[in-house]
């Protein structure tokens, strides 16, 4: 489906986090395809190196870089070299995340601090390396990827829970302190998405592996689960000049599952049990 003006992107250059896989490297097709220069980062270079044939396969202008978001000093020499080749960053897209199913009694403080390095310091990095630049250039995006609703309550995911809560308090500050730069500063919050990461970090483990997801749909008004394409449709609208007056704001792409429900077990609530979906057992 073709949402969007054709060339919408042009000449926009959009880095991505964690673009190599799941939804960054949608995102990363998605930007690319409506013409943006993409820049991918992410510690993997063989997985880099895999997404960069595939964008480029697509007829994406990709490049790619390998840079430990947790890493402040690599975050500024990847930053810079994307200034000195393209001459600005127009998006910014913090993307990269870890995460892992962990009862917090036994959450070891190594576990909770792996976690909080990626998702909250990893976007503070980011963004600072690449905020004087947009100053400079009079403008530019920022789109954080947080999840849907951090607040409500994650159990086993107090880590990733607490460092996306972060990253929502500094979406709304920065939107706050470089408005007047022109800078916009959003999040997005995606739903439950069966990409590998998501299939392995949030179900491997769990006493309620495997139907978690199943659980997850039969939640969700919209009646399935999130895809990658999902998300990036949203990130193409919110980064483009159809969203020039949005910011500070974290935009759900959840199907609804957010939405508060009156308590209640699953089989019994209307609200939770959709005709829509299967009634397996769990
Ligand atoms: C708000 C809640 C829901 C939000 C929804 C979000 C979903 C997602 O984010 S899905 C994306 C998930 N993607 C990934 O996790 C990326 C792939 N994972 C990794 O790259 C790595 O596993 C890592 C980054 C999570 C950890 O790599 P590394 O930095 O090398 O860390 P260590 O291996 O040294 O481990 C540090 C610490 O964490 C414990 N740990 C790591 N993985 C797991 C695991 N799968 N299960 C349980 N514990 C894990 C590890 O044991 C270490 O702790 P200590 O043993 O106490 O030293
Ligand atoms: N899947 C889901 O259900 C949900 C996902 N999300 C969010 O969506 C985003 C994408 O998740 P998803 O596509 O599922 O997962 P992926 O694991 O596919 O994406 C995470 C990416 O982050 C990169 N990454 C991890 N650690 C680092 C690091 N230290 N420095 C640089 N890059 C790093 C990984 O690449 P590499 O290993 O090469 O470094 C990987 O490409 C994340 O922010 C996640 O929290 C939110 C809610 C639900």
């Amino acid at each position: 489906m073709r949402c969007f003006a054709e060339g919408l992107y042009n000449s926009r250059t959009v880095v991505i986090t964690g673009g190599a896989t799941g939804i960054g490297f949608a995102m990363a097709r998605a930007f690319g395809s409506y013409g943006a220069q993409v820049v991918i980062v992410s510690r993997k270079e063989e997985r880099l190196a895999a997404a960069e044939r595939r964008l480029r396969g697509l007829g994406v202008e990709a490049e790619t870089m390998v840079c430990d978001v947790r890493d402040e000093a690599q975050v500024k020499r990847v930053v810079e070299q994307v200034v000195d080749r393209f001459a600005a960053v127009d998006v910014l897209v913090n993307n990269a995340a870890a995460n892992f199913w962990s009862p917090a009694e036994s959450m070891s403080a190594r576990s909770f601090r792996t976690v909080v390095e990626v998702d909250l310091y990893g976007t503070f990095h980011c963004a600072r390396a690449v905020v004087p630049h947009m100053i400079d250039q009079g403008g530019g995006c920022i789109l954080n990827v947080t999840t849907t609703d951090p607040h409500r309550g994650f159990p086993g995911f107090a880590h990733a829970a607490a460092a996306k809560s972060g990253v929502l308090g500094l979406t709304t500050t920065w939107a706050r302190e470089w408005g007047h730069h022109g800078i916009r500063v959003n999040s997005i919050g995606p739903g439950p998405t069966p990409t590998e990461a998501g299939l392995n970090g949030m179900t491997v483990g769990r006493p309620d592996h495997p139907p978690s997801f199943e659980i997850q749909m039969r939640r969700t008004p919209l009646g399935r689960l999130a895809t990658p394409d999902d998300t990036a449709s949203a990130a193409l609208f919110l980064c483009s000049d159809a969203a020039s007056f949005i910011t500070g704001v974290n935009l759900s792409v959840d199907g609804g599952i957010s939405l508060p429900v009156p308590s209640g077990d699953l089989q019994s609530d209307p609200f939770i049990a959709s005709p829509r979906t299967p009634q397996g057992d769990d």
